[in-house]
Parts: C-alpha cells; structure tokens; sequence
C-alpha cells in the first residue's frame, strides 16, 4: 500500500500463522470455569436415569382415573432416592414426590392439589389424568454417549453443571497459554510509594495482565528492566526459560536511540515477522518468533499498547486455545461527524451509547492522545476508521471494537 506500512489484516494473518493449539489436560470440574474444552465430551449416564415424577402426588395408572372422582388405595410412598419395590395395580396408587421413580404398574402422576384424602389410606382424584401425565421420561435430558459439549466451548455456568450431571468429574482443556510481560524504560516504576517526576509508572502490565487472564492466558510478570541491553536480553531469557507460549515486551518499540527492543530481541534469536503496521495508535508494534515462542513487542503508549494487545495478543491466546479468531467488530452508527482518514487504519476512542431504537452509537472524544489512559478508561468502544475512510456524518453506519 502506498504508506508501505503492512495492512492490519495482514499483519494478523502473519501472528496467526501456523500457530499449533495448546495440549490438552485434565482438570477437576470445580476449577474448570472459563477454561476451553479441548475435546468433545459425551455423557457417562443417562438423565433421567428412569421414568421419574416430575411433581409431588401419587403414581397412578391414567387407566383408572380417566374420569374425575376415582378412588384409589394408596399402597405405598416412593420419596426421591428410595424407589417403591412393588407394583401398582389397578386401583392403586402409590404416594410419590418430585424426581422419584415411576413405581412398576404405574404411568402417570396425579397432582397432590388434585387428590383428596379419605379415610383408610384412600384417595378422591378431583380430575382425570391423561397417560404420561407428570412424567419426565427416562433419557429426557441425555442419554448415555450422547454428545452433549463440543469441543472448543467455553465452560461458563451451564455447561459445568451439564458436565457435572453428565457424571464428568475432571475434563480435557487446552492448556493456558503461558504470557510473559516484560516493561522496558529507564524512567519506568511500579506504583506505589513516592515517585520523582522524572520517573512514569509501569502501568500497562496490569492491564495487559487482565487482558490476558480474561483471554484464557496466564500473565507471567516479567518486571521492569531499564533500556539496557544485556539486562533486557537476561530478562527475556528468563522469560523463554520460564516457559513462555508467548512473549510480550512493553516499550522500546519505535525508533529512538533508547528504543531497544528489535534490537534486543534479534541478538536472542528472534526471527522477524513484521516492525511497523498501518494503524493507530500502535504503529510500531513488532512481531517475530523464538524458536516455538511468538514475541510481540508492543508499543509503549499505555493506549497503543492496549489496542495492539486487543487487536493481535487477544486473537494470539484464542488461536492458542484452538479458537477462532472472530471478527472483534460490531456494527454501529457514529454519534458526530468525522474527517476523513489517511492511510493508518485509525482506532478512535469513542464513547458508546444507544439511539432512540436500543441501537449503539458511538461518538468519537475530543482527545485522542495515546498515551491518555483518562480517555482511554472513560471510552465504551473504539470506531474502526479503514485507511482513506472518507469523511462521514453523524448518523453513517461503522465498525466498533467493544472495550472490555
Ligand atoms: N521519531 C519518531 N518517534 C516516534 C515514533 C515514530 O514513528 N518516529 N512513533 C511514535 C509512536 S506511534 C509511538 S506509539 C511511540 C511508542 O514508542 P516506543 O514503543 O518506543 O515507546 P517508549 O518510547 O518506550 O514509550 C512511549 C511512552 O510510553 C510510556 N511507557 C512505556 N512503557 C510503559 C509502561 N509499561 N507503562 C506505562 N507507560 C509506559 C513511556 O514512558 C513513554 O512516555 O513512539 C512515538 N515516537
Ligand atoms: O501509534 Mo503511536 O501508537 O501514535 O501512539
């Protein structure tokens, strides 16, 4: 392209590339939440595993009570747990509560409400029953084998209670990527304490680290090192020695004397797959590899670090974990007219709001600095500006990136 800056979908194309999905391993279910399902899982029982009452009342048979007002003789109780051993006969009945087995002889289910007591162990149905009536059938839920959770879901609420009743007590996952952060800078601290002004906060780890967790990842806190080069390159040799899937750097990404991390990165063996991409905020963000290890080295500017971590790290861990990447964009229309756009596809922090339809519209904010976390922490979205977008009003349809 004219810039000579590779296309964002490009650049994902290439972090993508190739990339082999984690192992797989098995996890007790009570940690599993979150977690990806790395094969498909088949129920171990059937559920319900008989014909069982679905209210409390009495098992009858529907024969004997198609008309209301039919007497019965209750013969015996069959609670939830201790399923009644005898058979109902005709004009029989046996009492019977919520998720209890459908005693032999009987069919159906007359509703407590329904019953009057008699005297001797007797009952009156004050309506008739239909056949099957207040049954839940043996395998209502899933049988045995079925497949009820396909690999590659996300194990939220439901589905761990789904594996559970399907007699899962631990369940193959993807193995979590292991994501290690190192934050290059001289002037850089963690927070806390008093800090002199020539010193700034290393605060995009903490951040990113969210990202990661909430990714599937596991955030590995690599630290601070100054801009020099043997301490930066021991760190990212603990990094890689660690274990790292992936490996983020922070910082140093440009092109000032101080901006070490190609350099840096290149002596450890990194092979480089792009420096320099068609967007902004992030321009600078690096990718390349290390043996099986993907590096990206992410832009200092807490915003452009933020997006470059959204737009590829994001995708990275999903890719690892064997999902799709999916498109990151929703549909919206913008709140405010916008100029047209030069050749760096331009993420504009935006506030997110919805018109008089429940329909989401996003309105660009005034400053769009990147190193502003205030802006940044204040915006519901970022519109999605194409390269040469030509101006548009309020109103016109766009593409929006949700903040999480
Ligand atoms: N002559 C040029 N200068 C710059 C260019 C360029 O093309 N030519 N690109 C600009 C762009 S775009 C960006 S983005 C920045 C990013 O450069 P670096 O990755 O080298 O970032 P640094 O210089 O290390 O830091 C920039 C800024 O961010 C602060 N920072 C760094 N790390 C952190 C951290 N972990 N937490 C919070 N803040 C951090 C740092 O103190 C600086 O203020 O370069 C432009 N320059
Ligand atoms: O693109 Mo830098 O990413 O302007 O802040």
């Amino acid at each position: 392209m004219s810039s000579g800056l590779l296309p964002v979908e490009a650049a994902l194309a290439r972090v993508l590339d190739g990339v082999a999905p984690m192992p797989a391993e098995d996890v007790p279910l009570a940690e599993a939440r979150g977690r990806i399902l790395a094969a498909p899982l088949a129920a171990l029982r059937t559920q319900p595993p008989a014909d069982v009452s679905a209210m409390d009342g009495y098992a009858v048979r529907a024969a004997d009570v198609a008309a209301s007002a039919s007497e019965l003789t209750v013969i015996g109780t069959a609670p939830a747990g201790t399923p009644f051993d005898g058979t109902v006969g005709v004009g029989q009945a046996v009492r019977i509560f919520t998720g209890a087995h459908l005693p032999a002889g009987a069919d159906s289910v007359l509703l407590q409400e329904d019953a009057e007591t008699l005297e001797g162990g007797r009952i009156r149905a004050r309506e008739a029953v239909r056949p099957g009536q207040h049954v839940r059938r043996r395998g209502l839920d899933f049988a045995a084998g079925d497949i009820m959770l396909p690999a590659g879901l996300k194990l939220g609420m439901r589905q761990l209670s789904l594996a559970a009743a399907m007699n899962h007590a631990h369940v193959p996952v993807r193995r979590r990527p292991r994501v290690a952060l190192l934050a290059t800078g001289d002037e850089l601290v963690p927070p806390g304490g008093d800090i002199p002004p020539d010193r700034i906060v290393a605060s995009n780890s903490f951040g990113l680290a969210a990202l990661i967790a909430e990714a599937g990842g596991v955030p590995i806190d690599l630290g601070i090192v100054p801009d020099d080069r043997a301490r930066f390159a021991a760190a990212v040799d603990d990094g890689l020695a660690d274990g790292a899937d992936i490996l983020v750097t922070l910082g140093g990404a440009s092109v000032g004397e101080h901006d070490l991390s190609r350099e840096v990165l290149a002596g450890r063996g990194m092979e480089l797959g792009f420096w320099k991409i068609a967007m902004r905020p992030g321009k600078p963000l690096i990718f390349g590899r290390i043996g099986a290890t993907r590096i990206l080295g992410l832009p200092g500017n807490p915003v452009s670090s933020f997006v470059c971590a959204l737009l590829f790290l994001r995708p990275l861990i999903a890719a690892k974990l064997g999902l799709p990447p999916g498109d990151p964009t929703v549909p919206a229309r913008l709140g405010a007219a916008m100029r047209a756009n030069d050749q760096r596809q331009d993420y504009v922090r935006a506030t997110l709001t919805e018109d008089g339809n429940g329909l989401p519209v996003a309105t660009p904010l005034p400053r769009q600095d990147s190193s502003m976390l205030s802006t940044f922490a204040s915006a519901g979205c970022l519109i999605v500006r194409p390269p040469h977008a030509p101006e548009a009003k309020a109103g016109d349809p766009c593409r929006i990136v949700i903040l999480p």
